[in-house]
């Protein structure tokens, strides 16, 4: 389990997160600028919190970035043009792309999840959109680590490939046992990608329900503000 009690003020906005995350997929909902970055950034390592983080009872608050249990994916998130599909998942385990067996091992594993392993020698500008994801989405799994964040990392594909994308992030987080978070601002990317969700405003943790309650005909109320009127599908 991800225990979160952690707090953050930037200038003008204070922040409280207080959840508990269980393995499986849980999205991140909410309004631009209500804190759903700060959060992923906090738990990453990349801002620096008060209070507590815990994953599975051990502390990683003291730890760096690189040494917490910890993938991210942003949508930023770019492949080196001269590197292979093969170097580009290959350098999340090291820069120098000197790599052990067991690290070819790794990659030679995440290439197969992402079914990438006929488009290894290839180079990015020879890919599709689909298939240059499916290459930044191997080199956060390469390392291995049971919990995976993903800041929007598909807000710039199609709606054919986002979604084929969420399904993929789905079966890898089932078999592998990960802890996935996911930021969103489509309730329909929560309800494809099944779960948990979790709605954030003005810095807290508002709701936390099964991904159900996005279907039903009415709001469910601690959803109510944040879908208006028009109700989840409109969004
Ligand atoms: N670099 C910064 N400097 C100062 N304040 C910041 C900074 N980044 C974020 N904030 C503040 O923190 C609040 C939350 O920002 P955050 O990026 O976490 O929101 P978000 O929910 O991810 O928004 P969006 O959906 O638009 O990406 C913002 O409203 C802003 O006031």
């Amino acid at each position: 389990m991800l225990k979160i009690d952690l707090q953050y003020d930037w200038e003008n906005f204070h922040a409280n997160y207080c959840v508990n995350i269980f393995p499986g997929v849980t999205t991140l909902l909410g309004g631009s600028g209500e804190g759903k970055s700060t959060l992923l950034h906090l738990l990453g390592g990349f801002l620096t919190g008060r209070g507590v983080l815990s994953f599975n009872e051990a502390s990683l608050l003291s730890l760096p970035a690189y040494e917490r249990p910890i993938s991210t994916l942003f949508q930023s998130d770019n492949l080196f043009p001269q590197l292979t599909v093969w170097q580009n998942v290959a350098i999340g385990l090291s820069p120098s792309l000197s790599l052990s067996k067991e690290q070819k091992q790794k990659v030679q594993w995440a290439l197969d999840k992402t079914q990438l392993l006929d488009k290894a020698e290839r180079f990015p500008q020879a890919l599709s959109g689909g298939q240059a994801q499916r290459v930044a989405i191997a080199r956060a799994l390469v390392r291995k680590k049971p919990i995976l964040l993903l800041d929007e990392p598909f807000s710039a594909l199609d709606p054919a490939l986002r979604e084929e994308m969420l399904h993929l992030v789905n079966d890898v987080t089932q078999e592998l046992e990960l802890t996935t978070l996911l930021v969103s601002h489509l309730p329909r990317e929560a309800t494809l990608v099944g779960g948990r969700v979790i709605l954030i405003e003005r810095g807290c943790v508002t709701a936390h329900e099964s991904v159900s309650v996005l279907s039903q005909a009415e709001p469910h109320p601690l959803f109510f503000r944040y879908f208006g009127v028009s109700g989840p599908e409109e969004i």
